[in-house]
């Protein structure tokens, strides 16, 4: 795989142009207790080939961006405000929280694809690789014959890592790895120009998960999709992303190069998941983690979400919710950095 340094990437991603923008997106979870906004004015743009990585805590709305990214969520969540433009290949840009159901299709597996955490949950447990393969790719292509659908699953199949006679085997004959293996094979079946991945190396053991990441930094670098992939695990992101998004209480936070968050978190919250994982290529060190825990989202503070366990916090914190804004090299969303503050917190800041 071919090394990158930070300015190069940096450069790739400034260049590359874009392929789905969230403009002011606000999802809701529409509840008998009242609306649970868990995402709040999302302002984030993914680039062609990019892999954005979204880190936070559970229950900060980083599953909900994802679904609602490719407009996959489900009742009782809805896009309350905002737009998603998708930049396809080729076609106009279109805003996905516009299109009816039978409009979205033209953009499903082809445009948007997506990789969810539980394969066994995914594929269908009664049908063999095979049929799930040629539903979706004669679907998409009524002019593939079957021979060719079934030689582009093989091709498929093989590509993962899956020897192509597996072809004819059910979920359950394979292993946890390879079901996952398999669903991103089938993600990948018509050529997406985004693959959205929730968590996707969640349930296998972390040998496996290193395989299969491996695998999709291959896959992603042969045939240039674009990959948002959501983990509370920042550790693997800081491995395998171009930038990374922290969401927190349902906004963005910060989002800058993995670089840039590995060296230099700014946000006083990405400093702490910084300290609580540790990169799995460093050398043992003490490892702290965030006090308190996550708001909860029917009842947020007045001021920045972070306020109650931020030992950095000044008074403004608690009254006034902090914009995202640009800072060097990225975006965060901190009074502490958009106003002159004392020595000392500075140095906190840079430390
Ligand atoms: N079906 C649902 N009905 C009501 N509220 C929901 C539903 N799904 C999620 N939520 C709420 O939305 C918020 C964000 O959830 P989401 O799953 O997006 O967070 P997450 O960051 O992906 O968490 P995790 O890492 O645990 O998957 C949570 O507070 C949760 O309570």
């Amino acid at each position: 795989m071919k090394l990158e340094t930070v300015a190069e990437i940096a450069h790739r991603i400034a260049t590359s142009p874009p392929l789905l923008e969230a403009k002011g997106l606000c999802v809701d979870y529409v509840t008998e207790a009242g609306n649970i906004r868990a995402c709040d004015d999302i302002n984030i743009t993914l680039h062609r080939g990019e892999i954005l990585g979204i880190a936070g805590e559970s229950a900060s709305g980083k599953s909900t961006l994802l679904a609602a990214l490719g407009r996959l969520q489900r009742a009782p969540a809805v896009t309350s405000a905002g737009q998603v433009v998708f930049h396809a290949k080729g076609k106009e840009p279109v805003d996905l929280t516009r299109l009816s159901e039978e409009q979205l299709v033209d953009y499903r597996w082809s445009g948007i694809s997506i990789v969810m955490q539980s394969a066994m949950a995914c594929l269908n447990p009664v049908s063999r690789l095979k049929a799930q393969f040629l539903d979706v790719l004669l679907a998409h292509d009524s002019s593939l014959t079957k021979a060719t659908a079934t030689a582009r699953a093989e091709e498929l199949l093989q590509m993962v890592g899956i020897p192509s006679h597996r072809i004819n085997a059910f979920p359950h004959e394979l292993s946890g790895g390879m079901q996952q293996r398999a669903l991103i094979a089938l993600s990948l079946a018509c050529d997406p120009e985004l693959v959205l991945m929730d968590e996707p190396t969640t349930a296998v053991d972390v040998v496996m998960q290193r395989q299969i990441l491996a695998k999709v930094l291959e896959l992603q670098e042969k045939l240039g999709f674009a990959i948002a992939f959501v983990t509370h695990d920042l550790s693997l992101l800081l491995e395998i992303s171009d930038r990374i998004a922290i969401m927190y209480g349902g906004k963005i936070v910060e989002v800058g190069t993995a670089a840039q968050m590995y060296e230099a978190p700014r946000h006083p919250y990405t400093q702490g998941l910084r300290n609580a994982f540790p990169p799995l290529t460093e050398p043992v060190r003490k490892l702290t983690g965030i006090p308190g825990s996550p708001p909860n989202l029917l009842n947020l503070p007045q001021g920045c979400a972070f306020a109650p366990r931020c030992s950095q916090k000044i008074a403004r914190c608690e009254s006034e919710i902090p914009a995202l804004l640009d800072i060097s090299g990225g975006r965060a969303a901190c009074h502490l950095l958009t106003q002159e503050i004392p020595e000392p917190a500075k140095e906190a800041l840079n430390a």
